[in-house]
């Protein structure tokens, strides 16, 4: 199992933010299958939110009617600030959209489909060719800019299909599974944009399946199974919530290593490297009690270090058949 260092945590983006994006009770079925039961999501303003599930969970549904292209059956939601039910024409003028169902047209060239969106958004002549090139520069697209968008990558497609979005100015950007199919490198160059998108400012809403990506950027992970928000928290409150979370003393003072292993009972030994394993939620209380009690002991480790379970842990565990999710319930702390 990974581990880390004890140490980073990510920004939590600020509850007291603004809410960019908010749903309370959003409701959506599709005849009588109940896709969305009746979740709850609230985004900060500048934060990045991801919305973790295996496929069909009803991620791209959420993106649907968040984005306006769906109506919910029940919800107080909101976006930008604007009320979907009462002023949605308001919220869309405050978002973009890219994912599965991308806005590229593949018989006309990455400047054609670019000009295009700055035609849709009323830019005028010269503006939109400012905006298109400078947006193709920034996506490295300047080289394939002449050419029809079919013979692009993967990744260069996703990549203009962002750039396209952002002629509009968007505050919120609801990105559906920005990095599916892309291979390793176009995966990377992608969080390195979704990144700055949030440097400038830009409240990023992505679905994902992939927990490294969720771990890499989101502020705050809400993981939905079978429509219902299975948990949420930032990366390293989730990790916490399922067990398999230790904390390694290691020594290299013999004398010390068994001192500390014949008090700490509820320890796992390991003689070759001097280490101990307690297990622990690697909360700041349980660090504390075990430091107290080297203090008090008198026993000096030479290296603490807090393993927590990495989201791959907490995806199967919350996502899993329900017998797995009954049985991680009752660990839940
Ligand atoms: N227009 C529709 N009509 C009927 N059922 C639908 C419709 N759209 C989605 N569904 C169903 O809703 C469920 C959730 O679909 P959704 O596309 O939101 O899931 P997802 O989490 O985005 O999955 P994936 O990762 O596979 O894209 C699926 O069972 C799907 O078949």
């Amino acid at each position: 199992m990974p581990s880390s260092v004890m140490s980073t945590t990510k920004a939590t983006g600020g509850l007291a933010a603004p809410a960019a994006v908010s749903a309370v009770g959003l409701h959506k079925a599709y005849g009588d299958k109940t896709v969305l039961g009746g979740i709850d999501l609230h985004v900060p303003a500048g934060s990045v939110f991801a919305l973790l599930g295996p496929n069909g969970a009803g991620k791209t549904t959420a993106v649907k009617v968040l984005s306006t292209l769906v109506t919910a059956d029940a919800g107080d939601l909101h976006v930008g600030g604007h009320d979907l039910a009462t002023d949605p024409q308001a919220a869309r003028a405050a978002i973009g959209v890219t994912g599965q169902f991308s806005a590229v047209d593949g018989l006309i060239t990455g400047e054609e489909n670019m000009l295009l969106m700055a035609d849709l958004h009323h830019l005028s002549k010269s503006e939109g060719k400012r905006a298109a090139a400078e947006l193709l520069e920034r996506f490295d697209l300047v080289d394939a800019s002449k050419k029809p968008a079919s013979t692009y990558s993967g990744g260069m497609k996703r990549r203009l299909d962002i750039a396209m979005t952002l002629v509009g100015r968007p505050r919120i950007i609801f990105l559906d599974e920005p990095t599916t199919g892309l291979d390793p490198r176009s995966r990377h160059n992608m969080w390195g944009i979704i990144r700055e998108l949030v440097t400038d400012g830009v409240t990023v809403f992505l679905t994902t399946q992939y927990l490294e990506e969720a771990d890499e950027l989101a502020d705050r992970i809400a993981v939905l199974n079978e429509g219902r928000i299975a948990a949420e928290g930032t990366a390293e409150e989730l990790k916490r919530m399922i067990p398999g979370g230790h904390v390694r003393l290691r020594f290299t003072d013999p004398a010390a290593y068994q001192a500390a292993a014949r008090d700490l009972r509820e320890a796992t030994r390991d003689d070759e490297t001097l280490a101990l394993q307690i297990p622990s939620d690697g909360s700041q209380r349980e660090l504390r009690s075990i430091l107290d009690w080297l203090d008090a002991a008198g026993i000096e480790a030479d290296e603490l270090t807090v393993h927590t379970p990495d989201l791959d842990d907490v995806f199967f565990a919350l996502t899993g058949p329900s017998r797995l999710a009954d049985q991680t319930q009752e660990n839940v702390r």
